[in-house]
């Protein structure tokens, strides 16, 4: 009972927290329409009673108009409580989004946002954005709602005391209380189900969103995958469900009818001291009237209740994320959690000294691994599948934070630096960099966002990267949305998305970035586009410090540097001629797979 209590008050405590959002001004108005709206039934109540034994006497006028004001205020109210309402819960969910986007965006490191019981929250909370009915600005509004309910039931136990005496009105919180402990303990025990089965939920979820993304469309059909979709889906859809079920006999059955049943015997007992009682018939009436108020408390209250518990849950769950992201930027000392001093470009070099860090305690990925990047040069990276090539650009770009050894820029550790300014100062091309359902002109801006407005520039990286033709051919040319769901949208090639996500990364370096990192820069360019690459590369690398990705030698050979990654060491550097003159890995891995490959490209082009 006590810990129930404590939940309780923690959990007002946190909603409290959301008010200010709201804003002070919209919250005593709120509560005041609220009130008001709440004591109007009162006086309906008080006024049709009065009327009723002035009836005899003749002069019932003045309480009827007291009864006909209340309704009407009633009324007249109704709409303002909801306008009123609707005001407060987009307050509060506009900073809540804010609040999500931000720790999905800046607050968690990447490695966080990879954990499971951080997906279960962010989908819990994002969840309830998308159906905006359960937000923590429905959980505020629908508290906020509960003023009018509790005024009626200060006002029933008012009319109690007055017409019948202290008993029945004793006996009517009595049966308002334990009603309404009944309601409110089930509920805060549903929102414990819903939190606990958040993650079974993201699994049915995450089935039904392939099943209706157009996204995995192709792949569902041509594979054949649909029975097995359905049946997949009908299998995760079930096991939420009978979780549900058994956890609603559990929350429902037993305390729910032992409450139940104390709120009736507490009716009949009001109802037998009103019976005996010398009251006369409207007083009678009025405390019936006032009773079934009391008794109301034991029934769903749908302005708040379900609000409340949803609305609550995805609140707690964003601050618990918020929490875990506190609690990771201390442990691992994310630079980001309080940075001291911004870079944008490394002047001498990035050195990457002793640097060990792994996905799971027992296996690192990268072992004590030492490689420096000197300014302005171009380094080529390579190592077979697995090797760890990408996560050492998350490690380099502050993604993820070592847990041995340093990033070091121009000798200062990374981890006492702004980690946004230092990843601003990247254009990366991500092997799943994204294809975004946007204009033209965006998906190549996204590279540096505060120039969308550069046309020349984006026109001149669209060029570099050979997608002039594209672009002339376009009906809407750079205001083109490159989606087929959308009117004048237009889908592109394999290759054609690769070179777009080319000119981003060049976009951003034309705009200031000085580092450059393109992984797997040509793996879905045909022999032609390839070559166009190989030829630009240098030109595209120049002056920036740059890092290249590629299983393929007729990239890399380029490159000022070659860095061969083995088992989460650097085991060769050294130029394309002296690396094949060496005899090791890199000699034997280009003598394998590039010779042959290179050929067959050469009479590609060629042709
Ligand atoms: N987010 C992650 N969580 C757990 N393990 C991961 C994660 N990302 C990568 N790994 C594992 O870390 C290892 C290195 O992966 P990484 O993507 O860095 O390799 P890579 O050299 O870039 O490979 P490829 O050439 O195939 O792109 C692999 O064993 C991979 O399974």
């Amino acid at each position: 009972m006590v810990r129930r209590l404590a939940e309780r008050r923690f959990a007002a405590g946190q909603l409290r927290s959301l008010l200010p959002y709201a804003g002070r001004g919209l919250v005593a108005g709120t509560v005041a329409v609220h009130l008001v709206a709440g004591a109007a039934p009162i006086g309906f109540m008080v006024g049709t009673g009065l009327a009723l034994q002035d009836l005899a006497g003749g002069g019932a006028g003045g309480w009827l108009a007291l009864a006909a004001a209340s309704f009407l205020v009633q009324q007249a109210l109704a709409p303002l409580q909801l306008v009123l309402s609707r005001r407060v819960q987009r307050r509060v969910d506009a900073a809540c989004i804010e609040r999500l986007s931000s720790f999905a965006l800046r607050g968690a490191s990447l490695a966080g946002l990879e954990k499971p019981e951080v997906a279960d929250r962010l989908s819990q909370a994002d969840e309830a954005f998308e159906q905006w009915t359960l937000t923590p600005g429905a959980a505020v509004e629908g508290a906020l709602a509960l003023t009018a309910r509790y005024t009626q039931l200060v006002g029933a136990l008012v009319v109690l005391l007055v017409a019948v005496g202290p008993w029945p009105a004793l006996a009517g919180a009595f049966v308002a209380v334990v009603a309404r402990l009944g309601q409110t303990e089930a509920f805060n025990r549903w929102g414990h189900v819903i939190r606990d089965i958040r993650r079974l939920r993201r699994r049915a979820g995450y089935v039904r969103e392939l099943a209706t993304s157009t996204r995995a469309a192709k792949e569902i059909r041509t594979l054949g995958l649909v029975d097995w979709l359905d049946q997949r889906y009908v299998a995760e859809d079930q096991a939420v469900l009978d979780t549900l079920w058994t956890s609603r006999r559990r929350v429902y059955g037993a305390p729910f009818v032992g409450y139940a049943l104390a709120a009736l015997v507490g009716s009949v007992v009001a109802l037998l001291v009103v019976a005996r009682t010398d009251a006369d018939v409207a007083q009678v009436s009025v405390a019936v009237q006032a009773l079934i108020l009391c008794g109301r408390f034991g029934v769903v209250f749908p302005e708040a209740d379900v609000k409340l518990v949803y609305g609550r849950g995805a609140w707690q769950a964003l601050l618990e994320l918020e929490d875990i992201a506190r609690r990771e930027g201390a442990t691992t000392g994310d630079a980001s959690a309080g940075g001291a001093g911004a870079v944008t470009a490394p002047r001498r070099s990035v050195r990457l000294e002793g640097v060990q860090f792994g996905y799971r305690p027992d296996r690192p990925v990268l072992d004590e691994l030492e490689l420096e990047l000197p300014a302005g040069t171009s380094t080529a990276l390579i190592g077979v599948n697995g090797a760890g090539k990408t996560t050492l650009v998350k490690v380099l770009t502050g993604m993820y934070t070592p847990q041995g050894g340093s990033v070091l820029v121009d000798g200062t550790d990374l981890r006492t630096l702004d980690v946004d300014a230092w990843q601003r100062a990247f254009a990366i091309t991500f092997q799943d960099y994204l294809r975004y359902e946007l204009p033209l002109r965006e998906n190549v801006a996204m590279g540096a966002i505060a120039h969308r407005d550069d046309d020349e520039g984006i026109r001149a990286e669209l060029e570099r990267v050979g997608l002039g033709d594209l672009l002339a051919e376009l009906p809407a040319g750079l205001d083109t949305p490159l989606t087929r769901a959308l009117p004048g949208g237009r889908d592109l090639s394999g290759g054609q998305w690769q070179r777009l996500a080319l000119a981003r990364s060049l976009f951003a370096v034309r705009h200031g970035a000085s580092v450059l990192v393109l992984d797997e820069p040509t793996a879905q360019l045909d022999a032609r586009g390839e070559a166009e690459f190989y030829d630009t590369f240098l030109d595209l690398t120049r002056g920036v410090t740059s890092l290249v990705i590629s299983h393929r030698f007729s990239t890399v050979r380029r490159a000022d540097r070659i860095v061969v990654l083995d088992a989460g060491r650097v085991t060769e550097v050294g130029t394309h001629d002296e690396l094949v003159a060496r005899g090791g890995q890199y000699a034997r891995m280009f003598e394998v797979q590039a010779r042959r490959f290179t050929a067959e490209n050469d009479q590609e082009v060629a042709r």
